[in-house]
């Protein structure tokens, strides 16, 4: 579904991404763990199209997308969680979920999917009508998850969904993830949260250093002692 073929990327002149490959097949949950500025949000930064890369391939469905404007990217239905919440603070909870409808498929469906996100989340339901900055630091992080369901991705791509969340937090948005997967959506998500993470996942790709240097599937990659030791503190 999506692929990167020696992907290298960064800021100005400095290279952060040094040929990165990977894949994610339909209807796959795949996560990318690494350690801090190891690249894992250039990486997704790069797949939306904020970044271009210098040299290298993406492709999705089939078609080169690595090229493409990030407005287009979400038209082919990949959709971003950010990791900054970047909500509409002066705007209700529902005004923030019905502008997450970007394409002409998902305002046609706006109505229904609204519905749908405030049964996912009962927690958005009961606030629906307050406004999003006014919301604690795990409400807008559920909203921002929502909002961009409400995209109707056919790609999911999460940055950090759980950090800064309350343990019981943490486990409603795995349970989102893990329903919406049921669902038949596929996920590339980057998550601190390894354990929990590999667990979910289908197959993980460890990054460092800007380059792919381990991928399995993930209940290989939480008894691979490497993994272990540096992402598991244990
Ligand atoms: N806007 C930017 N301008 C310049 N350098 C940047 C920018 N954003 C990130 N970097 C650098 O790129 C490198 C990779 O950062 P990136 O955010 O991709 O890492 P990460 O794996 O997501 O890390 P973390 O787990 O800490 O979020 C880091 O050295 C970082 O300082």
């Amino acid at each position: 579904m999506l692929e990167l073929r020696g992907v290298r990327a960064g800021y100005d002149d400095i290279e952060v991404l040094h040929g990165v490959d990977m894949r994610v097949d339909e209807g796959e949950i795949v996560a990318l763990i690494g350690s801090n500025g190891a690249g894992k949000t250039t990486t997704m930064r790069t797949i939306c199209g904020i970044l271009s890369p210098s040299r290298g391939e993406i492709t999705y469905r089939d078609e080169a997308i690595h090229s493409k404007a990030s407005h287009e990217i979400v038209e082919r239905g990949i959709v971003q969680v950010p990791e900054n919440r970047d909500l509409f603070t002066n705007m209700t909870v529902i005004d923030n979920l019905l502008l997450g409808a970007q394409t002409e498929e998902a305002k046609a469906n706006r109505e229904e999917n609204l519905d749908e996100m405030l049964g996912l989340f009962p927690r958005l339901a009961e606030r629906k009508n307050q406004r999003a900055g006014t919301m604690s630091g795990g409400e807008q992080q559920m909203l921002t998850l929502a909002r961009a369901l409400m995209g109707e991705p056919d790609l999911l791509i999460l940055d950090e969904p759980s950090i800064g969340l309350a343990p019981h937090l943490v486990q409603e948005v795995f349970d989102v993830i893990e329903d919406i997967h049921a669902q038949g959506m596929t996920v590339l998500m980057v998550e601190q949260n390894v354990q929990q993470t590999l667990k979910l996942a289908d197959r993980g790709y460890v990054m460092e250093n800007g380059r792919i240097s381990m991928t399995a599937d993930g209940d290989d990659l939480l008894e691979d002692e490497g993994v272990v030791e540096a992402y598991l503190g244990v």
